[in-house]
Formats: structure tokens, sequence, C-alpha cells
């Protein structure tokens, strides 16, 4: 390219920039890594990492209102009761609450034994003396200092050479360790990161990190913690990790460093970059509940320990009272959380649509028939009871819900375990109230749907007694019915049900044929009662009813009348007659 054609080019690129055009040319690809012995593709998570939360951190710093003293404690009770070891209470030097908290957690000994909290700090004395005077009296603790490292950042922010940079790193850990060992009686651990690690050349950003480590000397048995964050995403998972598994080779002192991840998600794959990391050889992360954080959050916790946890590995972490978590959540951050949440949206164990709510209730149907070992339930990858979630959100019913769907609500809400032949009949029903509605029909509606359209008794066709005999497989019948004028009618038949459709057909004048018959107890209400499903041909016209009552006999002879007295206004000869 010509030295003017250049210029073309970069004034092309300033005009774009400055009037914002959307022109992906302003962009360039992100450099990757040629590492062609990288190991972490066949690399499986086996083990939960160590986790540390940087909910009260990094979360809070990105919070329109930052946390008070008092939701910071209830931030770290919660992180305490989901099992976290590791929490970064904040960042003590940079303002007075967050110093305040510090003094509460320790003062009022709000930390657990087997708790460890870390505190961050940047690389400057005067930061650091106030971080260590918050600590005072803490019985361990982690001192995470950082200072970026990244090409932008050290010609746009510092103008400073890579030397500088990297002395600034090597000043902040001595001075970590200098005030570190003023005060003998805390348990330390210190942890660098070379912020926009992800900004930063990987071989400047090895040699950094080794001055630091070379600084530390964890062989000598002081625990270091060397953080690589994606503080900005910047490339596919895979670049980032084969970027973990370079630096990991590359590390001093390896063995003695606990390598450490904390991504963000400005590409919206915080949690693929981590997975990935730690298969290429990390050993801690860290992250916030519900991805709170910088810009598009940090890597997401929940979402992270849940996908362990879905493939049989134990994530050491507590999510039974999804509820719980959620609502201290907002209440400390006062963000909503989006229905779509992985693993704890309101929404994400919810099937609207028909096929899925045909193939999930028949799958908990099978599951539930085998006593299966392991959950394989289609379209639910764990079981919601888990998370404390019931299964009514797991099929909600709406224009876009099928027969399968509605059977599964009116079974699962109230017993009514629909024949097969009758879920059509039913489904039609609902799915036109739904397109009216244009939204969810809720189960209750469902229920009245289905007592308005099959249960209720037509006028006129009420049972209000019978006396059957039976001889000879034979039985004869007589049937009161509450018609217009009451009526007497006998008939017989093979049972009660084929002695009513002969009275009926021979009072009327019509051909009675009962084509499909269903009847089963209801496990809600009163034990005795039962449900008694028919359909029936009168005149070659199909109808359909069903009637709930303590006496079986009496529900199936009702649910035959009832049906027969729906058909009234389509065949002739029943209006004829009283
Ligand atoms: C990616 C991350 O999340 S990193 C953590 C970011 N979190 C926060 O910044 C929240 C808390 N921070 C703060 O409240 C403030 O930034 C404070 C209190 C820490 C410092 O406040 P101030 O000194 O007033 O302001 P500020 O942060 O802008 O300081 C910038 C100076 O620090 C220097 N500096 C910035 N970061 C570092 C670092 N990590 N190490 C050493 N020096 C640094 C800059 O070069 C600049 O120097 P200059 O004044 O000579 O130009
Ligand atoms: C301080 C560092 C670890 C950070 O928060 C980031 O890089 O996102």
């Amino acid at each position: 390219m010509s030295t003017s054609e250049q210029q073309d080019n970069h004034s092309v690129a300033q005009q774009m920039a400055a009037a914002g055009s959307f022109d992906h040319r302003k962009y360039k690809a992100y450099p990757r890594l040629n590492l062609t012995d990288r190991t972490w593709p066949d690399q499986v998570i086996s083990e939960a990492p160590i986790w540390c939360s940087v909910d009260l951190r990094d979360g809070n710093q990105a919070l329109v209102k930052p946390m008070t003293v008092a939701q910071k404690v209830k931030m770290f009770a919660l992180l305490v009761k989901l099992g976290f070891k590791q929490i970064e209470i904040g960042f003590p030097s940079a303002a007075q609450p967050e110093f305040d908290f510090a003094r509460k957690l320790i003062e009022d000994n709000l930390i657990p034994d087997d708790v460890t909290i870390q505190v961050l700090t940047q690389a400057r004395e005067h930061l650091i003396g106030k971080t260590f005077e918050a600590l005072k009296g803490v019985k361990r603790a982690i001192v995470h200092v950082y200072n970026s490292t990244s090409t932008v950042q050290r010609e746009q922010t510092f103008s400073m050479s890579q030397a500088q940079i990297a002395g600034i790193a090597v000043q902040g850990a001595r001075w970590v360790q200098e005030y570190a060992a003023r005060n003998p009686n805390t348990e330390w651990t210190f942890q660098y990161s070379p912020e926009s690690f992800t900004g930063t050349e990987i071989d400047y950003a090895i040699e950094v990190c080794n001055q630091v480590i070379d600084v530390w000397q964890p062989i000598q048995g002081q625990p270091v913690i060397i953080n690589l964050p994606a503080t900005v995403e910047m490339s596919t998972p895979n670049v980032f990790a084969d970027q973990i598994e370079y630096m990991c080779r590359a590390l001093h002192q390896r063995e003695q460093v606990i390598v450490c991840l904390h991504t963000h998600n400005d590409r919206g794959c915080g949690v693929a970059a981590t997975e990935l990391g730690l298969m290429a050889g990390a050993d801690r992360v860290e992250g916030a509940l519900l991805g709170n954080g910088e810009r598009t959050g940090n890597m997401d916790l929940v979402t992270l320990a849940m996908n362990l946890y879905s493939q049989g590995v134990d994530p050491k972490l507590d999510f039974s009272d999804v509820q719980e978590m959620l609502r201290v959540c907002q209440e400390c951050t006062d963000l909503p959380v989006h229905p779509r949440h992985p693993w704890v949206g309101e929404l994400v164990y919810t099937a609207f649509s028909g096929s899925h709510q045909d193939a999930i209730r028949k799958s908990l149907q099978f599951h539930h028939d085998k006593g299966l070992a392991h959950w394989e339930v289609a379209y639910l990858p764990i079981n919601p009871a888990d998370l404390g979630r019931d299964y009514e959100a797991v099929v909600r019913i709406n224009s876009q819900s099928g027969k399968g769907g509605v059977a599964h609500v009116l079974e699962r809400d109230y017993g009514i375990e629909l024949p097969k032949w009758m879920h059509q009949h039913v489904s039609n029903v609902v799915q036109k109230a739904a397109e009216q509605a244009g939204s969810e029909v809720r189960s209750k509606e469902i229920k009245a749907l289905f007592d308005d359209h099959f249960v209720a008794v037509p006028a006129g066709w009420n049972l209000r007694g019978y006396d059957l005999s039976s001889q000879n497989q034979q039985t004869e019948a007589t049937f009161r019915i509450e018609a217009a004028e009451p009526i007497e009618l006998t008939g017989r038949g093979v049972g009660a049900l084929e002695a009513l459709a002969d009275a009926l057909g021979r009072h009327y004048g019509v051909a009675i044929k009962v084509s499909q018959f269903d009847e089963h107890a209801l496990r809600q209400g009163t034990d005795s009662d039962a449900i008694a499903s028919v359909c029936v041909s009168v005149d070659g016209v199909d109808s359909v009813a069903a009637a709930i009552h303590e006496d079986t006999t009496t529900a199936n002879l009702q649910a035959l009348l009832s049906a027969v007295g729906r058909a009234a206004k389509r065949v002739a000869g029943l209006q004829s007659v009283g």
C-alpha cells in the first residue's frame, strides 16, 4: 500500500470513528497465539476450582449505587452461606465505606474460620498502606495488587515503557511484602494481576508475572496467586485457553503458584472462556453471582457452578435455595435478573411450546416409571426441584402449546388423567381460549374450561338415580333423569352404560353407541371421587363429556348422559322429545 493510500485509509478511519458510523473496518482481528501443541482440548473438568467471589468488589464497583455497609454485610453472609471460602470484600483504600466494611467484618468477628477475605489495591504505596491498615487484626487475608500491563494502557494511560510498567508491578509486590512482614500475626497470601492481560503481549505478561513471582518466592512457603484477567474479553474462548496454557507452562515456580482466572463477558463468553481456561490448567476462578460486574459483567459464578453440577461434578457451592440467592442479590445490587438467565431465571425450566411439553410429560413419566439412576429428561438438563423450583413452572400454556401440555397441567395440578382420545377435544377448547386471550392460560383457567366444556351437566340431563339388576351378564336398569319433566327410562345391555345407551336410544329414537370410555380415581379431593370420560356417537354425531362423583357408576352414567345431552343441539331427534 502506498503512503498516500495509507494516509487516505487513516483519515477514513478517523472520519468513521468521528461520525460513529457502523463500519466494521474500524476494528481489527485479535492476534492468535500460535500454540500448536496445545493440550487443553482433551482435558475434562472433573472437580470444582477454588472459588473466589468478587461480588463485593468488581460487582460493587460496577453498580450505579455502590452497596452500603449494611448491604455488603448481607451479601457477605449470602456468599458464606453459598459456600465461598475466598471472598474479595472490596478495595478498602478506595472509599470510607469500603474501609469501614473491612473493619466491621474483622471487629465484629463476622468472618468464619474457614473463610479468607481478599482485598484489592493498586500498586501505589499509600493505597497499600491504607489496605493493610484496614486489615489490622485479621487472621488470614489475600492482598491482591494489580497494575495494567496492556499495550493500550502503557502507551495511552501511563505513557510508560514495558520496563517502567514492570517496575510498577515489582515495586507493588515489594510494598505488599514489606507491609505484610510488619503484620506477622496474619496469614498472608499475595495475589498479583497483570490487569488488562488480554490486551497485553503474552511474552511480556509472562515477564512481568515472573518478576513478581521472583519477589514473592512462593517456593519458600508464601502462597501466591497469579490472576490472569480477561479485563476486557477480546477473543474467542479457545484463544484465551491457549494463552492460559502458554502462561501455565512459562510461569516460574508453577507448582507453588495458584493460577487464577478472572474473565469478563464483553463477547458473551465469560463462562466459556473460564471453562476452557480451567481445562488449560488454571486452578482458581474469580467471578460474581449472576454475572454482575463491569460492563457486561464478570464471569457468572452461578452458571459455572451449575454447569459443573449438571455434569455430575460437585461444585462445592450450594444453590439449593435459588430464590433466597436471587432475593439477596436483587436487594443488594438493585439489578433485575433476566427471566432467561441460565439455570436460575424464572422461565428457564418452562416450556410453552407443544412439542417440548409433550416430550417433557412423557419423559418425566418414563423417568418416574423406570426409576432411572441418572437424570435424563427431555428439555430439562437438571431437575428444577434441586434449586427449590416447583414443577408448576415447567409446563405453562399459551397458543403455542399442544394437547400434551394441557393434559400435563390437568394431571399435575388436579389429578385428572385425561385419556389419550380426549386430549385433542380438551386442547381445542384451551387453544381457542389462548388465541382469544393472546397470552398465557393459567392452570385454574384450564380447569375452569375443562369443567365448563366437559364436566358441567347440560340442563335437563341430570341423573337423579338408577336401579340395576344383572343376570347372565345382562343388566336391566331403570334410570331417573331430571329432564324438562322428570322422566324414568328403562334399558338393558352388557353393563350399566350399555343399558343407559339403550334406554336413551329407544326413548329418543336415535342410535347411541359408546365409542370411548375411561374411568379412574382422582388423587385430589376425597379418595373415593372418580372421574369418568365418555365419547358417544348419537346418530353418527360424536360427543364427549366427563363426570366426577364419589360413586363410580354414577360418574360413568352421568358422563354418558352429559355426552348425549351435549349432542342435543346437533341431533334433531334429541330436541324433539322431553
Ligand atoms: C479492571 C478493574 O476492575 S481494576 C479495579 C478498578 N477499581 C476501581 O478503580 C475502584 C476503586 N478505585 C478508586 O476509588 C480510585 O481509583 C482510587 C481511590 C483507588 C485511586 O484514586 P485516585 O488516585 O484519586 O485516582 P485514579 O485512580 O484516577 O489514579 C490514577 C493514578 O494512579 C495510577 N494508577 C492507576 N492504576 C494503578 C495501579 N494499578 N498501580 C499503580 N498506579 C496506578 C495512574 O497512573 C494515575 O497516576 P497519575 O495520577 O500519576 O496520572
Ligand atoms: C483487578 C483486575 C483483576 C480486574 O478486576 C480486572 O482485570 O477485571
